[in-house]
């Protein structure tokens, strides 16, 4: 399709595209980009742009003006929005084949406003940090009157658009101004930015900076817990968590505290809000709270000059309207004197201050870019503040830390996110360092570690910190309890539960059953019941009515409590609040509705496509049922609710699923009937997890597990048990942290599982060693249709090695070495397995380093053999001049033509 009926096709799509952030920086992006390639004229940018037009308008009249400027006006705008856009709001959106030489070739100016004109886009990111500067120098040098100044510094724009006001200006002020301007910025260019050395700043700057940072650290040297009377000092206590990013490329990193703010996993360069995600006790606030402290202390973020921070529970009290400048000083640190000037500070140097905001999930406003409010010194109600700072219409260039549970955050936000770090709590030995802090006597720690370690449910519980904090701190209940130790959330709950009333009771009642909480629940120590029955069944109200549950997390968590609560086990804990045929009735109506709405569920799913297998794609909501299931401990409720289900694959890709899911799941998925495709990719299952999800193991036909940070140990456990698993032949771990070790693991595998399908390790840290180990497992078997090693690094041997090993196969269908460091050596044995092969297979070699005699030998081999499909050799090591070789090009020229071989040239 041609560039002018893309732009006339997607009309609605392109205008939504650029003006759904609200803001008009993509717009002005698009026109300074238009402007810089010569689509418009200085005449048709002051059309576009009008005075006091709406966004929507002024972009509908810059599609239809350049519509009427023919193809190639369309091309360049369509590449104009293809570099602007981020990714996230380019999905369904074509941008045709570009005119990216044109874009890529750089007119030579004939004057100085045309060097600016040209070099606008450039231009808009570099001066911001030196406006001042630029300003004082045209004025001085009289191309601009103090008017001028002041039009461009105005407080309503952004700090590009201050930029624009400025090029705008010069071009009007004409050639001589233009060329003041090119050589400034040519010295600029010579000489780094700085900020005025600390002995130029003023007193009442450095004063107020030494208070801002005393004030932060008294507030963050102290751990707040719940209830605790005891100080806990944050240094004693704070252990690592793990973070991760997900980048562009859909690949999920870790992170350390000193990357929050860094570059590592932007999405957006345009927008300053970092998002730290995570489930409730994940450990948000205490990281914020770390952040803070080493901040003050002067260990971390050293460029940051001053840290805002504040806690949106805090905001919310917050009743009178007021300005930004306002809300810094009331609400973090006043200062005592100089307050304009510190003001001012804040407004020149944006790059060197950070707002950092606690639960935004806590705040009662959710999260709206409709209003707008763009001047720091003007007073608007707290929530239109925070939203404007989060969305960079104020304070454009100020980094903004925010915390939230992930349900607070919809679409809307996430369309201003600098990038979203994910909280995923503790690893194994963050749990062991953690308890080791806790408790100063090392006997102690050892036995609560030991005992934790003991029970995977209980340490797949501990990854998230604040159980982990609950177990520590009722470790006598944990270790004395003599009636097992905790597996459920509900257990845990309880535990608390005794650890308080224990403290009202003398010391002889210290046998700790549950007999002995029934007996203190009952003697009624509380004035009120602890559970209002009432409020029992109103809690699981949403599972029967179908609301969104996934919306609120406390329900969620309340409901998982109420439903462990209502379940056998504990029933008679409660008998004191209701009678016992009531209690009956609730319970089994809570089981129905549980059931049932699980039920729901699968309904949902549409039919299979005819030849496709019937998939379930799990919806919000879907794992917090199967948690309140697991809750009651019940096999009955647990059979009841899947037994009957008729599904082949089961998706729960992106659904933060951790350690303390993968146990629910295993527990309810295990009645499944029929055997299925289990795809848990991008979430946090690591090894912890998968050894939960072994007791399922025997109804997995598959396991998809990409990218959840699983390592050899996992792996030694998962085969341990899948050999002995008869249905489970197909295995997917793209994307972990496997090496060489795990090969012995997948080789026992192979060997002892006869009819396994496939097994994809990409992107694993898999060597030359680890792919002559699977090799010795490949020689015994005689099933394997596919096997992925993309991005490893197996090399010539590795490569000779499964070659030799898979010589024989009658079933290998698609072997993917792809991104392997193989070079000829390695093509030349896989070219004999090209030429005994008797299947359809597809063998994936791009990128390697192949030359000119190994690419040789795989033609030749295809030649020989026409069952082989396919052979892929793009981006491997010929020179142009091989590939313009008569003789080899008329080698390839048929097998290209036949989709054999998939190669350049
Ligand atoms: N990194 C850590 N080191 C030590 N203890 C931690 C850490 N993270 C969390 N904790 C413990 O877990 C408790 C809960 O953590 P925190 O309040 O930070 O979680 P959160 O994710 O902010 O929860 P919510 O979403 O409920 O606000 C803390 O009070 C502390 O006892």
């Amino acid at each position: 399709m041609c560039a002018k009926q893309l732009v006339l096709k997607q009309r609605t799509k392109l205008l939504e595209a650029l003006c759904c952030g609200g803001t008009a920086e993509p717009l002005d992006s698009v026109l300074d980009l238009l402007l810089s390639w010569d689509v418009l004229v200085w005449e048709d940018y002051h059309n576009v742009q009008g005075l006091n037009k709406p966004l929507y308008s002024k972009t509908r009249d810059l599609l239809d003006l350049v519509y009427t400027k023919g193809e190639e006006a369309c091309s360049l705008l369509l590449a104009a929005f293809d570099h602007v856009l981020p990714e996230a709001q380019k999905a369904g959106l074509s941008f045709g084949k570009g005119n990216s030489r044109q874009t890529d070739i750089k007119k030579t100016p004939t004057s100085a406003s045309e060097a600016l004109l040209i070099d606008r886009p450039a231009l808009v990111k570099k001066i911001p940090d030196h406006l001042d500067e630029v300003l004082e120098a045209l004025k001085e040098a009289g191309c601009f009157t103090s008017q001028d100044y002041e039009g461009v510094l105005l407080q309503m724009y952004t700090r590009s658009q201050k930029v624009r006001k400025l090029l705008d200006q010069v071009r009007f002020r004409g050639e001589g101004a233009a060329k003041v301007l090119l050589q400034y910025l040519q010295h600029i260019d010579s000489k780094p930015q700085r900020v005025k050395e600390e002995k130029e700043l003023s007193t009442e700057y450095l004063l107020y900076k030494e208070k801002l940072r005393r004030s932060v650290e008294s507030q963050s040297k102290i751990l707040s817990t719940y209830g605790e009377t005891k100080s806990l000092f944050l240094d004693d206590i704070y252990t690592d968590g793990l973070l991760e990013v997900v980048q562009n490329d859909k690949k999920v990193t870790a992170l350390g505290l000193q990357d929050l703010v860094g570059l590592l996993g932007t999405l957006n360069e345009e927008a300053d809000t970092i998002l730290v995600s995570g489930e409730a006790g994940i450990g948000k606030s205490t990281l914020l709270q770390r952040l803070h402290l080493l901040w003050a202390r002067g260990t971390l973020l050293t460029d940051v000059h001053m840290l805002f921070p504040f806690s949106c529970r805090i905001l919310n009290s917050e009743k009178k309207i007021l300005s930004l400048k306002e809300l810094l000083f009331q609400h973090c640190c006043w200062p005592d004197r100089g307050q304009d000037e510190i003001f001012q500070f804040i407004l020149d140097y944006p790059h060197l201050v950070l707002f950092t905001f606690d639960g935004l999930d806590e705040f009662k406003h959710s999260f709206t870019d409709e209003e707008r409010h763009c001047c720091p010194t003007q007073q608007a109600p707290v929530h239109t503040v925070l939203f404007n700072l989060l969305q960079g219409t104020l304070m454009k260039g100020v980094k903004k830390v925010v915390t939230s549970r992930p349900q607070a955050v919809g679409p809307s936000l996430k369309r201003y996110l600098r990038k979203e770090v994910l909280a995923k709590g503790f690893s194994p030995v963050g749990i062991k360092h953690f308890v080791k802090k806790h408790h100063n006597e090392i006997t102690v720690a050892t036995q609560v570690v030991e005992s934790i370690k003991a029970n995977t449910a209980l340490f797949g519980l501990c990854h998230i910190p604040v159980f982990c904090w609950i177990i520590s701190k009722c470790y006598k209940e944990l270790l004395g309890c003599g009636e097992g130790s905790p597996q459920t959330v509900t257990d845990v709950y309880l535990m608390v539960l005794k650890h308080f009333l224990q403290k009202q009771v003398p010391q002889q009642h210290w046998t700790l059953g549950k007999g002995w909480l029934q007996e203190h629940l009952e003697l009624s120590h509380f004035k009120q019941p602890i559970v209002n029955h009432n409020c029992l069944v109103h809690c699981m109200m949403p599972v029967a009515d179908d609301c969104n549950v996934a919306d609120s997390t406390n329900l969620q968590i309340t409901s998982e409590f109420v439903a462990g609560l209502l379940s056998q086990r504990y029933r008679s804990l409660i008998e004191q609040c209701c009678p016992a045929v009531l209690l009956e009735k609730k319970s089994e109506k809570v089981m129905k509705c549980l059931s049932k709405a699980i039920q729901r569920h699968f309904k949902s799913i549409p039919p299979p496509v005819k030849g496709e297998k019937k998939s379930m794609h799990a919806m919000p909501g879907f794992v917090w049922l199967i948690k309140c299931i697991y809750e009651m401990q019940e096999n009955e409720i647990a059979k009841g609710a899947v037994a009957k289900l008729e599904i082949e694959h089961l998706k729960l890709t992106y659904c933060n699923i951790g350690p303390v899911e993968c146990t629910a799941l295993a527990y309810v998925l295990r009645y499944l009937q029929n055997p299925i495709g289990l795809e848990l990719d991008y979430n946090s299952v690591g090894d912890v997890g998968l050894e939960q999800l072994l007791p399922c193991l025997h109804i997995c036909q598959a396991l998809y597990l990409r990218n959840n940070n699983i390592s050899d140990e996992g792996i030694r456990k998962l085969v341990e048990k899948g050999v002995h698993c008869e249905c489970f032949v197909k295995l997917a771990l793209f994307n972990n942290k496997l090496t060489d070790e795990c090969t012995k693991y997948f080789a026992c595998l192979l060997q002892k599982k006869k009819d396994f399908v496939a097994l994809r390790l990409g992107n694993n840290k898999i060597t030359s060693q680890g792919a002559e180990k699977l090799a010795e497992g490949l020689r015994y078997n005689k099933s394997l249709q596919y096997l992925g090693l993309w991005g490893n690094n197996i090399g010539d041997k590795g490569a000779e090695a499964l070659a030799d090993a898979l010589k024989d196969s009658t079933t290998l269908t698609w072997l993917s070495l792809a991104d392997n460091n193989v070079g000829s050596a390695g093509a030349r044995a896989l070219a004999e397995l090209v030429k005994k092969s008797t299947t359809p297979l597809v063998l994936w070699l791009h990128p390697n380093c192949i030359e000119r005699d190994g690419v040789e030998c795989l033609i030749e081999a295809l030649k020989v053999n026409s069952t082989v499909k396919e052979v892929w050799l793009r981006g491997n090591n010929l020179s142009a001049e091989e590939r313009r070789d008569s003789h080899f090009k008329s080698g390839v020229r048929q097998l290209k033509s036949s989709k054999k071989l998939w190669m350049r040239g």
